[in-house]
């Protein structure tokens, strides 16, 4: 089957980086920095672009790999670059055994040229990985939800997907119960979905809510406000006749949502139509939601296009639906921003 190789180092890749990522998490020190575009990145973002670009290019040296972070900040700051090395070879030390197929990394100078692997520019040709190391680093700082998330786009179409959602319980019947999920898909493969704490299992496969009265039908949209327009979003559910409050979720965990039927459609209406969605933050989700059975575009009803470079220039906000939905969806979508004269 294709992909099988890039399907399993993207897993333990984002499985491995999650040790980190959730040992910052549970802890006190975060060592967050401002971005020039005002966004947080933590200690944990950078740690986890080490340690999966590490893995990836370990695995597929000639692969070109898009991530979120560079090192430029910790190249300006020894004490954080300490921390994240510090991370870094932890979780390295711990997972030995996954040394041959991960690869390793044998100090901090060369953790920050592996972080730096992750500028290239993007495209319609070639082999692409799209990694985001934590998508929803507000809700990663406000102890809420947040995803790692690595993608495999291949002439500009994306092929493989990888997310764990390490805070989305297992099973969503039982909330308090075992936490931390790991989904993943290949184009033509469907998607499957197994926890993050047992590396070894075999990924259940997993689709798209069945419902199709929208009276029973629920929406995922972003906890940030200044990501996504929450009364726009309330307004086309109502224009639907969805009456089930929204499922609020950070990062791409509405995408894993949604692919295992806790909700029937995603919300992501722009709340300024010159912001570009990046390619870290939709590769992943976007073909696992596919594969689950489910319909995505943007608000026009155009497929997202991976070809354009580090962001979906071509694209404007996300709808993504269960398949029997998202044609209603997309229709009281284009009312809604008709209404607005968007
Ligand atoms: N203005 C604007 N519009 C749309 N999206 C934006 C905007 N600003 C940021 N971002 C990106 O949103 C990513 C977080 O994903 P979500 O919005 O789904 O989650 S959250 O509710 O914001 O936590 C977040 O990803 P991370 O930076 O990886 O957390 C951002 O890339
Ligand atoms: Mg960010
Ligand atoms: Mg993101
Ligand atoms: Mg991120």
């Amino acid at each position: 089957m294709p992909y099988t190789n890039e399907r399993r180092i993207a897993e333990l890749a984002i499985q491995r980086a999650c040790i980190l990522t959730e040992r910052v998490y549970n802890s006190q020190v975060k060592g967050t920095i401002m971005k020039g575009d005002k966004s947080p990145v933590t200690i944990a973002d950078f740690g986890a672009q080490a340690l999966i670009i590490s893995s990836v290019s370990h695995a597929f040296p000639e692969d070109s790999i898009v991530g979120e972070e560079d090192s430029s900040d910790l190249r300006a700051d020894k004490a954080k670059r300490d921390l994240v090395w510090g991370l870094v070879k932890d979780t390295l030390d711990a997972t030995k055994d996954l040394t041959s197929e991960l690869g390793d990394i044998k100090d901090s100078e060369e953790m920050l040229a592996v972080i730096d692997r992750g500028t290239h520019q993007g495209g319609a040709v070639g082999r692409i990985w799209a990694l985001d190391p934590i998508d929803g680093t507000k809700g990663f700082l406000r102890g809420d939800q947040y995803a790692v998330c690595l993608g495999l786009i291949v002439d500009g179409k994306v092929q493989v997907g990888a997310l764990v959602c390490p805070n989305l319980p297992v099973d969503p019947e039982a909330p308090e119960g075992e936490k931390g999920i790991l989904l993943s898909a290949v184009r033509g493969q469907g998607a499957t979905m197994r926890p993050w704490s047992t590396p070894s299992a075999q990924g259940t496969p997993i689709s798209m809510s069945s419902v199709t009265d929208f009276s029973k039908a629920r929406f995922c949209e972003g906890v940030e406000a200044g990501h996504s327009s929450h009364s726009e979003q309330a307004s086309i559910a109502k224009s639907l006749g969805i009456t089930a409050p929204s499922i609020q979720l950070d990062s791409q965990a509405k995408y894993a949502s949604i692919s295992r039927g806790v909700g029937e459609i995603y919300l992501r209406l722009p709340v300024s139509l010159s912001y570009e969605e990046k390619i870290w933050d939709h590769a992943a989700g976007s073909l696992i939601v596919e594969e689950a059975g489910g319909v995505i575009t943007d608000i026009y009803g155009k497929e997202l296009d991976f070809r354009q470079g580090r962001t979906l220039r071509a694209n404007k906000g996300i709808v993504a639906a269960q398949t029997a939905l998202h044609p209603a969806v997309l229709k009281a979508v284009k009312e809604e921003l008709k209404v607005l004269e968007l």
